[in-house]
């Protein structure tokens, strides 16, 4: 590694609106230095991997970082591709790992436009002050419309359209050109090995036997085995036990120098403790950490529950089994007197949400209950104190007067739309069933042409985008609109708890967090819901929505007569034996609410269909 000294070596990212063309593109640039065979299966299996959430939403959740090693000019360099996330869940995990490079590719899919992705990942690597090389990709396509796109890449980001490096990442047109400047315009690392070792986290992976693998990016000093190092963060104490770079695979060297990217493995043994944007340095040498960092958190959560309340140890292994490959993942227990034992999770927005609920499906063959998913807000009491509550269950009555409640406030976020002109009627419909405010939107193109497209921004709440909203948002624009937030602080609202009761008695699994003004829709779309998947009882029982004391909508169940024998005819003993005990077992993955029998597959019903 001492070949490579800073003036060889270019750290950048790749970044772009998901589906661009990012992973093909990082696919062709191994392939072009020869880091990869081409078309070597290997690594095109990473294509194949894909998780099945991710095919159907057509993104890739888990990036990859790769050095490669060119020879221009009479120089080798070492380029190390420093990949992100490509969702919005993980726009601050993006915007950390930016940190770690010089320059960024903004690849733009010369087809389909500046997207609303495409608009903050630019931002996010303006402000970090990284030299951003335009490029344009798909260019083999028919309806490809490079100069146009170029001009509204001039009009968008001020970019000149003689600089956008226009490609085919499928078809190899361009690549070299790429390389070229990526090593003739991003500026080297600065750093230098004199300095005290100051090596910045940007990722990290698990490895069953090692433990947590970790990505760094050395900003000054040199990193070798055996060296003793210290988080800025958690103040851990570690030892080195290997480092080496991605080549693409991890391969082991004697050190990492100023400037270097690769891996560590130090027997960190818990994800938590590897926090992405942390700084690690030598014990007994401290150095100033990078700044701004904040570990990332969650803001979307949920119950999990299993359907057989007698596997919830083995539930909570697997979810345990499964955080240690997500560190992002907060993990509680929680108790529910409808669904017995389970864990409340946390995590960075609902996408994550279904990543990991299908994971636990698919990985851990886990039939799991996953209650509504909330967000946290904020209740301000009387006495001036905050507190943040994410459970429903815990949500104060806010229509009891002797509740010493002042104020509850929502987390709220600035939503981007960018989407043709012809939707803009039906996206501000959206933004405003959505309690959208401040809906403003102005032409993305200068040209004014009859297909131009709309940028529309709002403020929404966070807890009207984690349910429907992305589902609506694309089936309303035919699939064109694409969609971006960002954090926007929280907003004071008109919140309040909603209850199911169910013979009087409420059901703390579905108590639902609600705005006022949606109080009734969500009453009776509910309370229907309950009606159609809870067999009916003995007795009649009556299915209540309410907020405080107040109902807000009923349905009630006729009672039925209940002997399962009573429609066999003749009297073979045998035969009514047989279905007496059919009957016994399912009783067993009954609940009983009050008085009232419900099966547990009715919650996993009422809690999967979305309303
Ligand atoms: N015609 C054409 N298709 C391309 C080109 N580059 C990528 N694609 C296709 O575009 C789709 C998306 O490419 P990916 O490389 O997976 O996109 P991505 O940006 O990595 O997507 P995420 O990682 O999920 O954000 C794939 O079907 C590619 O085959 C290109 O230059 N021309």
């Amino acid at each position: 590694m001492e070949d490579f000294p800073c003036e060889v070596i270019r750290n950048f990212s790749i970044i772009a609106h998901i589906d661009h063309g990012k992973s093909t593109l990082a696919d062709r640039l191994l392939e072009m230095t020869g880091t990869i065979e081409k078309k070597d299966k290997g690594m095109n299996k990473q294509v194949l991997d894909k998780l099945k959430v991710e095919r159907e939403r057509g993104i890739t959740v888990k990036a990859q970082t790769a050095s490669m090693i060119h020879s221009f000019g009479d120089k080798k360099y070492l380029l190390n591709l420093i990949d992100t996330p490509g969702h919005v869940d993980f726009a601050w995990e993006v915007s950390r790992s930016l940190a770690a490079c010089e320059g960024a590719l903004l690849l733009v899919d010369a087809s389909q436009g500046v997207q609303a992705q495409s608009l903050s990942v630019f931002h996010a690597a303006k402000d970090r002050g990284l030299k951003i090389i335009p490029v344009l990709n798909k260019i083999d396509l028919p309806a490809a419309q490079p100069e146009v796109i170029a001009a509204q890449m001039q009009s968008i980001f001020g970019i000149d359209p003689a600089d956008v490096i226009k490609i085919s990442a499928k078809s190899g047109i361009g690549i070299e050109d790429v390389l070229r400047v990526i090593i003739e315009r991003i500026p080297p690392p600065q750093g230098k090995i004199d300095d005290p070792l100051k090596a910045f986290l940007f990722d990290s992976s698990y490895d069953r036997y090692r433990g947590v693998i970790s990505l760094v990016n050395i900003q000054g000093g040199a990193l070798k085995k055996g060296d003793k190092i210290t988080s800025c963060y958690t103040r851990k104490r570690y030892e080195v036990v290997d480092l080496g770079i991605m080549y693409p695979e991890e391969t082991p060297t004697t050190t990492l120098l100023p400037g270097q990217v690769g891996y560590i493995a130090c027997n960190m043994k818990e994800s938590s403790e590897a926090h992405i944007g942390d700084t690690l340095h030598r014990v007994g040498v401290p150095v100033e950490p990078m700044p701004g960092f904040k570990p990332a958190k969650a803001m979307v959560y949920a119950g999990v529950f299993p359907v057989d309340s007698n596997d919830f140890l083995k539930l909570e292994e697997s979810i345990k089994r499964l955080t240690l490959t997500d560190r992002s993942v907060e993990v509680m227990r929680e108790s529910s007197s409808a669904l017995g034992q389970g864990c409340r999770l946390g995590f960075l927005g609902s996408l994550h949400m279904d990543v990991f609920r299908q994971r636990l499906e698919d990985e851990y063959n886990a039939n799991v209950i996953i209650t509504a998913p909330t967000v946290p807000y904020k209740v301000i009491w009387r006495d001036g104190k905050e507190t943040f509550i994410s459970n429903p269950t815990d949500f104060p009555d806010v229509t009891d007067s002797t509740v010493q409640v002042r104020e509850i406030q929502e987390p709220v976020v600035k939503a981007s739309i960018i989407v043709p002109q012809e939707y803009l009627g039906e996206m501000m419909d959206l933004c405003f069933t959505h309690r959208g405010e401040e809906i403003d939107h102005r032409y993305l193109d200068a040209s004014g042409s009859e297909d131009a497209r709309i940028i529309l921004t709002a403020i929404i709440p966070l807890g009207e985008i984690v349910t429907t909203f992305f589902d609506r948002l694309k089936s309303r624009s035919s699939g064109f609109a694409s969609f971006d937030y960002e954090d926007a602080g929280y907003r004071p609202s008109k919140l309040s708890k909603m209850t199911f009761l169910l013979n009087g008695k409420p059901v703390d699994a579905l108590a639902l967090i609600v705005h006022k003004s949606a109080e009734d829709e969500v009453g009776r779309a509910w309370v229907k819901k309950l009606f159609k998947v809870i067999p009916r009882q003995l007795f009649e029982v009556p299915i209540q929505a309410a907020v405080g004391r107040r109902i807000i909508a009923r349905e009630t169940l006729k009672a039925l007569r209940a002997d399962v024998t009573a429609g066999l005819y003749g009297g073979h003993y045998e035969r009514k034996l047989k279905h007496l005990v059919n009957q016994k077992e399912g009783k067993k993955r009954m609940k009983k609410v009050g008085k009232v029998d419900l099966p547990q597959e009715a919650f996993y019903d009422i809690l999967s269909t979305k309303s």
